[in-house]
């Protein structure tokens, strides 16, 4: 599992490009898209650490000296490692960002400057304030803000002091920058504190913290004078926040911050990105590159008003979800491994036998129940759909079981499941299956796991391992058991007073009942008459069924349901929405459609408009659009990084898409949507079945490998396709000019001698004299006597004219030659 080197960036406080270059000083490779391993991770870590101990010993030695009574060593927390990191970020677990920090001046020599002006003022207050001190429960103090910061951002400095536990008025959590949380003594508490208050004191921070610290005339300021500064520095700080759209050109970039478009090209240069003006920027490079000229930027989505999903979001926030409830469970893995077994194995010993002769219903998901808590089971098995889903946006799966078969251990499939899961953060429980079968071998499937980093927790790693058989129902109780473990430490929860949020599972037109979709809610209570939007669709609540076939009244979080009542059929991965009415329904259906539209029309004209005119601006330059699908993040960055450094003067891969997963429809018709058309590149994964179809449909070339160089071979061959055809000259003859004849209304025909070679009636020809070529042109007229012929060859006479020129001299030596056009090479 790597690590992401923004990532790695924003725990480090630092700046991904400042990573990247300490990444380099210690020979790692990474940009600032690429990720790195947590060895390397910490290897950065270790190296910052070096870089600024020594001065927070030195610091430390002179405190001692100075201050006697101060305590010699802090207690510290647990350094949190980037292992940890990684586990969290395979748990599934987000990694909280923490406040940036400036890094280029070590703090702690900031605060031994202003140690020295303060001692006396430490002294004085220490004695005052030491018994309340060392009353108080103990302290956490926060990191100083740094002078730079609070001048260029006032705003930030009022979030964190919010966001301070503010004991006493200047008494703040410190943080250590390189992830200690260091909770101080109480005496060097009390230093730091003094220190804090100096330095914040002595720095012009914001008026917020200054009205804090001064009484309302101290100084002659009036409360009012501070107030109306403040709100005036809010104001010109606002002004400073330059709203960039989330999907920018370099150049519509480069005057947003009102930069020169050659410093932002050169910038991105400087990080290893080679794009010229109409590229568009990602996020990551937005908030890089505007880190890099100093400018605060609001990234926001033009599109976003269009968003019912988000609205949805604002109106029932998930901090608002108070009650728990079921969790949602996609069983994954290799062909025949036996997930459709298990599913029905877990169907039919949990819900058929609870109710006594009830007839299940298929309808796509279905719940079960164990020790009185309810599971739900996505009835699909296999990764296509999970990730379809995920690539629409929604994410329905809260847990995965992985089955691997003990007979036959871990297949492409396998890995490719887990690839999955991990990229879309979903924590998963492998289930080793057919352990009834006399060649199982469970063992050999947990070291192959563990072999790829899926260590079980019995070997002292983090992964649930459950033996199960779908045959004899062996081990299935141990394996709900374990998802409810699972689902109790992820505390999932909803609202159920919430209207309803809900995805769709599976959808169809059914005779009589109109089209018909089954549905996961996600949060609140879906109600029969619930209006909704749901994707490009909408309609009204007409009938709930559940998964045993019987009508209800409303489903709660977490629950499966069938629903009737759309106006068309919805699409697997869409979000459904409760809103207040029909015409709300509607409206906001037609407005998504919209925002789809207007989505798809930005990439669209991102790969053809804007290469059109690239190409006429700057001649020839041709790009091959690809869309890039691998089984992992790092071999997406590998392969794009392969990718980028194709390139010439004529040529260069363009990477409109990547991503880790299946090849799927939505890749086909985006690679529909790009002119010229792109081409699809799948490494170790392969297309869907709707997939495999909609490319043939439409033409699109779907290419997978197994082995990156092949990749890379195949994409120089394209290149090279796309290239010019060298033309290459070749020499045919040499003939000397013996006479010359004046024909009127011809011309002058030369008489010649051919010293060298074959004359041909369509050659070019050289005239050249005393060495000197003084023509070039092509042969108008080749003749033996009178006769036109097709080659005259060496040691024989021929009457040539030369085209468009009659100043042949006799002596001039006329050299004829091919034009031979040879297949470019992509090197
Ligand atoms: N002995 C034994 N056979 C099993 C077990 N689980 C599944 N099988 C058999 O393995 C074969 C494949 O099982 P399926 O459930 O169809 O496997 P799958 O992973 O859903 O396969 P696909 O849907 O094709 O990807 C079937 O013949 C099952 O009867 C088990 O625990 N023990």
């Amino acid at each position: 599992m790597k690590i992401k080197v923004s990532e790695v960036a924003k725990e480090l406080g630092l700046k991904s490009k400042e990573v990247v270059e300490i990444a380099k000083e210690l020979g790692i490779k990474a940009t600032i898209r690429s990720s790195i391993d947590p060895m390397e991770a910490m290897k950065i870590q270790e190296y910052l650490n070096a870089k600024n101990n020594p001065q927070k010993e030195e610091k430390k030695e002179k405190v001692v000296e100075e201050k006697k009574e101060i305590k010699e060593e802090k207690p510290r927390r647990r350094r949190r490692s980037f292992d940890d990191l990684v586990k969290k970020t395979q748990k599934g677990i987000q990694i909280v960002q923490r406040a940036k920090v400036e890094k280029k001046e070590p703090p702690k020599e900031e605060v031994k400057v202003k140690e020295e002006e303060i001692k006396p003022a430490i002294k004085e207050e220490k004695k005052i304030e030491e018994k309340e001190i060392k009353k108080a429960p103990p302290k956490k103090v926060k990191k100083p803000v740094l002078k730079k910061q609070v001048e260029e951002k006032e705003l930030k400095i009022d979030v964190d002091l919010a966001e301070m536990d503010v004991i006493e008025e200047n008494q703040v959590e410190l943080l250590d920058m390189y992830f200690n949380d260091i909770s101080l003594k109480d005496d060097e508490a009390l230093e730091e504190k003094a220190k804090t208050k100096t330095k914040i004191e002595n720095q012009k921070v914001s008026k917020k913290q200054q009205v804090k610290k001064r009484k309302p005339t101290e100084g002659g300021i009036t409360k009012q004078a501070i107030k109306k500064k403040k709100k005036k520095k809010k104001k010109e700080a606002e002004a400073e926040i330059i709203k960039i759209p989330k999907e920018v050109r370099v150049h519509e970039f480069a005057d947003l911050v009102k930069k020169p478009l050659e410093e932002v090209i050169e910038a991105l240069r400087e990080l290893g990105e080679e794009r010229d003006k109409n590229d568009f920027l990602g996020e990551e490079y937005i908030e890089t590159l505007a880190e890099e000229f100093g400018v605060d930027v609001e990234i926001y989505d033009p599109l976003a008003e269009f968003d019912y999903v988000k609205k949805y979001e604002e109106k029932c926030p998930e901090s608002e979800y108070n009650t728990p409830r079921p969790p949602i469970v996609t069983i994954m893995g290799h062909v025949d491994h036996g997930k459709t077994s298990l599913l029905d194995k877990i169907r039919n010993t949990r819900v058929a036998a609870k109710e006594a002769g009830g007839i299940t219903q298929h309808i796509g998901a279905y719940m079960v129940e164990k020790d009185g808590q309810k599971i739900t089971f996505i009835d699909t098995p296999g990764h296509e759909a999970f990730t379809e889903m995920r690539a629409r946006g929604a994410q329905v799966t809260d847990i995965a079981i992985i089955v691997v078969a003990a007979d036959d251990g871990v297949m492409p499939q396998t890995r490719e499941a887990i690839a999955h899961a991990q990229a879309a953060n979903v924590p998963f429980i492998i289930a080793v299956n057919k352990i009834d079968k006399p060649d199982a071998n469970p063992d050999l499937v947990k070291s192959q796991l563990a072999e790829m980093g899926i260590t079980p927790i019995e070997w002292g790693g983090e992964y649930e391992f459950v033996n199960v058989s779908a045959k004899t129902g062996e081990g299935i109780d141990d394996l709900l058991e374990t998802i409810l473990l699972q689902a109790e430490m992820m505390e999932l929860k909803a609202n159920p007073k919430c209207h309803a949020k809900a995805v769709v599972i599976e959808s169809k037109l059914e005779k009589g009942k109109g089209p018909v979709a089954t549905v996961i809610v996600k949060n609140g209570t879906l109600k029969k008459q619930d209006s909704f939007v749901c994707g490009k669709t909408f309609g009204r609540v007409r009938l709930i069924i559940d998964d045993l076939g019987k009508q209800k009244k409303e489903v709660l979080p977490g629950e499966p349901a069938e629903i009737t009542g759309f106006d068309e059929v919805p699409i697997a991965g869409d979000v459904l929405v409760v809103v207040e009415s029909d015409k709300i329904a509607k409206e906001t259906a037609e407005k998504w459609k919209e925002y789809l539209e207007a989505k798809e029309k930005s990439k669209t004209t991102k790969a053809t408009l804007e290469d059109l005119q690239k190409m006429i601006l700057e001649g020839n330059l041709k790009k091959l659009p690809v869309i890039v699908k691998a089984d992992t993040q790092g071999s997406v960055e590998a392969i794009k990084g392969s990718l980028a450094k194709l390139k010439n003067e004529e040529v260069k891969v363009d990477v409109i898409h990547s991503d880790v997963g299946a090849i799927t429809e939505n890749d086909v018709i985006l690679a529909k949507a790009t002119e010229p058309h792109a081409i699809i590149l799948g490494f170790n994964v392969r297309p869907t079945s709707g997939a495999k179809n909609k490319a043939k449909q439409e033409g699109i070339e779907i290419r997978t490998y197994s082995i990156i160089y092949d990749l890379i071979d195949d994409v120089k061959e394209l290149l090279s396709g796309l290239m010019t055809p060298k033309i290459k000259e070749e020499i045919t003859a040499t003939v000397e000019v013996r006479e010359v004849f004046n024909v009127p209304k011809v011309g002058t025909v030369a008489g010649c001698y051919v010293q060298d070679g074959v004359v041909h009636r369509g050659d070019y020809v050289r005239v050249i004299r005393d060495g000197v070529v003084i023509y070039d042109s092509k042969l108008a007229s080749l003749k033996r006597f009178k006769d036109d012929v097709k080659e005259v060859g060496k040691g024989f006479e021929c009457g040539i004219m030369v085209e468009g020129y009659n100043d042949v001299k006799v002596g001039d030596i006329l050299e004829t030659y091919q034009k031979i056009e040879e297949k470019a090479k992509f090197e």
